[in-house]
């Protein structure tokens, strides 16, 4: 039903979410199959507001395989993207093989392939791309083959974190013990309808490249940090416990301070790593003391920070403390007066600051140190987007426009 046949092309179109890791991933066992040192878990974000579509054609007319990203031709030999390739035509071969009768109304295997994919937010942002990328690409693959099964096996062959990205609510990565990878794979724990409330806010500090990508920087950590390895060994396997326990009993208090105490880990094992890799910047730091302040003023913890390979902040709270955290977020960082929308994604009413609570922060406003929030939710994994309207190749195979 998903493939327009047209000049023997078939083609689909999926989209696929960001996530955001509240144990993280830093440091892998095995470079090649992209293995970790170490479980993580995410939560997975709503594809309304972040999200990557991707189109996959096939037709006996295409030469060569090819890719293109965000409107301009890729580079088709990236060791992780034909890994990927190579994975899905494996399946899809070994399905034949086995004789599968439904085989025939999906395409052969030896065809070409076209990939168009684009990301809805700013790839410079630093905002995951390679993850909901990847699981796209690996999702959209295996509709077009008709594949089953394990396919986060895949995905994390084209970048860790996008295994995870290939199911919806929260997501574990369990890191496994085979050598061949076949047991480190994504798992969900509790789907994107079981905590209702939680709400994520994305403050964008700036959209510079970051220094140090992922791939290297954790690379240099698991040679040098001392940290890392008492953190893989003795502290992830902890707190993988208790985060889950907080995710299935809603229990926010627990979720949060095990959420900062990560983020501050993964950013300790940055500065222990030789030479020292630094993410955060003052922006970040400031966000940091903010959200500790707030929640010291209130008794209770209402937010919480994370902080991925770069300064953006992400924040975890619940729909009721969303809109005077807004507020106190504009208030301390002021946004440009002509720096366009400052707040995208769900809509959030602007509300009245008490007086106490802006005293008891107690900071120096920064003007313009936010660029813009994104105000997003828990969403659902990968989706088939069926309808060729969708389609980001036209029908000569080639990107639409
Ligand atoms: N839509 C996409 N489809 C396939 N690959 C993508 C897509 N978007 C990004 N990528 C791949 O991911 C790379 C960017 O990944 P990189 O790790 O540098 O940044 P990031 O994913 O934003 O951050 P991080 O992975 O550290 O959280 C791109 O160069 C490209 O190879
Ligand atoms: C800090 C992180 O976001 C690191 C993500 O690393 P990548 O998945 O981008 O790395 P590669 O496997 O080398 O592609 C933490 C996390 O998402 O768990």
């Amino acid at each position: 039903p998903f493939m327009a046949e047209d000049r023997n092309m078939a083609v689909v179109t999926c989209s696929a979410p960001v996530n955001i890791a509240v144990i993280k991933y830093w440091g892998k066992r095995d470079e090649e199959a992209i293995l970790p040192i170490n479980s993580s878990l995410s939560v997975t974000l709503h594809q309304d507001q972040l999200k990557t579509t991707t189109t996959v054609a096939v037709s006996r007319d295409f030469k060569e395989d090819r890719i293109w990203l965000n409107g301009t031709e890729d580079n088709i030999t990236h060791p992780r993207l034909q890994t990927c390739l190579r994975e899905i035509r494996r399946l899809a071969r070994k399905r034949r093989n086995s004789g599968d009768e439904n085989c025939n109304t999906f395409p052969t295997v030896s065809y070409k392939v076209h990939i168009c994919s684009a990301n809805n937010f700013p790839t410079a942002a630093g905002l995951a791309s390679s993850a909901a990328g990847y699981a796209c690409l690996v999702y959209a693959l295996a509709k077009l083959y008709g594949l089953e099964g394990e396919l986060s096996e895949i995905a994390r062959q084209g970048s860790g974190s996008a295994c995870r990205s290939m199911y919806g609510g929260f997501v574990q990565w369990v890191m496994g013990e085979k050598t061949d990878g076949s047991d480190s794979i994504a798992q969900q724990i509790k789907p994107e309808s079981h905590w209702p409330e939680l709400r994520v806010l994305i403050l964008v500090v700036s959209a510079e490249r970051k220094p140090v990508g992922s791939t290297t920087g954790m690379q240099t950590s698991v040679k040098t940090s001392p940290l890392l390895k008492h953190r893989a060994e003795k502290i992830v396997p902890e707190r993988m416990k208790e985060m889950t326990e907080a995710i299935q009993c809603r229990d926010f208090e627990s979720f949060a301070q095990i959420t900062m105490k990560e983020s501050n880990q993964f950013h300790a094992t940055c500065l222990d790593t030789f030479p020292p890799i630094f993410y955060l910047n003052n922006i970040s730091r400031r966000i940091i003391n903010l959200v500790h302040k707030y929640n010291s003023h209130h008794g209770e913890t209402r937010v919480a920070y994370t902080f991925d390979a770069g300064p953006n902040a992400v924040i975890y709270t619940l729909h009721q403390h969303v809109e005077e955290f807004v507020e106190v977020v504009k208030h301390f960082f002021p946004p440009e007066e002509n720096g366009g929308q400052f707040l995208k994604g769900l809509p959030v009413k602007s509300v009245s600051l008490s007086e106490q609570l802006k005293s008891s922060i107690q900071t120096d406003p920064v003007k313009a140190g936010i660029q813009y929030i994104i105000s997003t939710k828990v969403g659902p994994g990968p989706q088939l987007m069926e309808g060729p309207n969708h389609h980001l190749l036209g029908k000569d195979g080639l990107p639409k426009q």
